[in-house]
């Protein structure tokens, strides 16, 4: 397929788009790197959706496209399939799995083809998850079969919108070859917002700054571009606005040690174990590190602190000085924490606006039920000024891009001062710039201990200098799943 952008303007409610000249010759596949915006959701919605409706909209001129032949794997996507299973789905209350909702099921969906689903199913390494639901599936895995379904549906142009996000260091290795391959017979629009998720086979590079074609380059010239250390210095300043307002309102309890402890911890479905035998002590003050790969429980680990895993009440844990299943209620226990998961966000699906979903951290509620002192607007108002989200202030939720969702998410976690804050891989779906500007807060907030960090993330340069406490699972080849090795650095 060759497609022309001429003179072309596109723009969401809440991201723009601006294109004077772009040609994707026939059977090219490029990169395109983004700085700032949700490009990929709008380069996804152009290519993809046709006409345009009340939520998107461009001028100018696009020719040679056929939408029908274009598919399109991105973190909404993925958010939008999740919830339509979640909708319809009423396998659990007639007590069986519907085989439309199991990951065979969803991609089988796509191609009606038994062959082309057990292929894909291999090819991505989901054989093994094949029965189960795609609604149970940790991030990694969903990521997986989300562009196993793109390939289902056999076109010849893919937008792959932040492929790797979400997978561990092995996946994203085995999709990269994996992409390579399929690059001899599929188009493909690779958007990232990581310099080193740029594929190595890519010969064409497109760069986006503040939503509009910068240039556009070979590979080559794309590995030695001056823009990104420009860019680096940007983000320090906001980072530093930041910290300030934390520092402003700074109201952090402490307890008694230990914050956290799980003895023995064990976490199975049925006869699958995911972990066990896992000893874990958290102690005031001290950041901690997550790690290992998709599917071997961190989210889980992480869901039996904030209490919301059913399986909490079946472990030996204590938190703020209380045995859990002791009598206290679970509000007491968020009222300390704070949390930025993909599982959140997608519990996230009301239509408040960006506003209140920054005040709604105050009250641990999704949406906002009560009427928040003047203190609380001003201080959500102050993180959207930060965020440079401020003209979005009315905004519903769910009209905003996911990057920018997840921008006030975690605002929302912040907001607090939570004694623990929770970061289940918090930079999904962020662009460049919102990448950088949160990793520095964190950073500054962990050095001056504002609040306590559990942090996930797949990425080494991820890094926290101030984490060096870890948690990492291994696989048991006695027990079957995972147990957990602590080290310190
Ligand atoms: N209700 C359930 N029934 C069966 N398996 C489940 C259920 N809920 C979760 N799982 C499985 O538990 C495992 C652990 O999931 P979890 O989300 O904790 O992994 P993770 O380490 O956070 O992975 P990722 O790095 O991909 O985010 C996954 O293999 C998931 O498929």
């Amino acid at each position: 397929m060759e497609i022309r952008f001429t003179q072309l303007q596109c723009r969401s409610s809440s991201v723009m788009m601006d294109i004077e000249d772009w040609l994707i010759k026939s059977h090219q596949s490029w990169g395109v790197f983004s700085t700032e915006g949700d490009l990929g959701a709008l380069l996804g919605k152009l290519l993809t959706q046709q006409p345009p409706d009340k939520t998107w909209g461009y001028s100018g001129q696009l020719s040679g496209l056929e939408h029908s032949q274009v598919a399109l794997v991105s973190l909404h996507e993925q958010q939008q399939l999740l919830e339509d299973i979640l909708e319809q789905d009423d396998s659990e209350s007639l007590g069986y799995i519907d085989p439309k909702t199991t990951v065979y099921g969803v991609i089988f969906a796509q191609c009606n083809d038994d062959a082309l689903t057990h292929r894909l199913l291999a090819q991505l390494d989901l054989t093994r998850l094949s029965d189960s639901q795609f609604t149970q599936l940790s991030t990694g895995e969903s990521r997986r079969v989300m562009l196993a379904r793109a390939l289902a549906t056999k076109v010849p142009f893919l937008v792959l919108d932040e492929p790797y996000a979400g997978l561990d260091v092995a996946h994203r290795q085995a999709l990269s070859q994996y992409l390579q391959l399929l690059s001899q017979t599929v188009q493909m629009l690779v958007v990232v917002s990581r310099e080193q998720d740029m594929p190595d086979w890519i010969e064409h590079v497109a760069l986006f700054n503040h939503g509009k074609l910068d240039s556009v380059m070979a590979k080559s010239e794309w590995d030695n571009h001056p823009l990104i250390t420009q860019l680096t210095a940007q983000s320090g300043q906001q980072s530093e606005d930041m910290l300030a307002l934390i520092r402003r309102h700074r109201h952090t309890p402490t307890f008694t040690n230990p914050v956290f402890q799980l003895n023995n911890g064990r976490v199975a479905y049925g006869d699958k174990v995911i972990f066990s035998g896992v000893n874990w002590r958290i102690n005031n003050g001290v950041h901690w590190q997550v790690k290992g790969p998709n599917g071997c429980g961190k989210s889980t680990l992480l869901g039996l602190i904030f209490g919301d895993h059913p399986q909490c009440y079946s472990n030996d844990i204590d938190i703020f000085g209380k045995k859990r299943g002791s009598g206290e209620s679970i509000w007491e226990i968020k009222k300390h924490i704070g949390m930025v998961s993909s599982a959140l966000h997608l519990q996230y699906r009301v239509n408040c606006s960006a506003l209140d979903v920054i005040v709604s951290g105050f009250y641990d509620s999704i949406g906002l039920y009560q009427q928040p002192s003047k203190q609380q607007v001003a201080i959500a108002t102050e993180w959207l000024a930060i965020l440079h989200m401020s003209h979005l202030s009315k905004l519903s939720f769910r009209q905003l891009e996911y990057g920018q969702q997840r921008l006030l998410l975690i605002a929302r976690a912040i907001v607090k001062q939570p004694t623990l804050l929770i970061l289940d891989e918090p930079y999904q779906g962020l662009d460049y710039l919102g990448r950088r500007l949160i990793k520095n807060a964190l950073e500054l907030i962990a050095k001056e201990h504002l609040t306590q960090l559990l942090y996930v993330s797949h990425y080494q340069e991820d890094s926290l200098d101030s984490i060096q406490h870890f948690i990492e699972f291994v696989a048991d080849e006695h027990q079957g799943g995972y147990r957990a090795v602590v080290t310190n650095a």
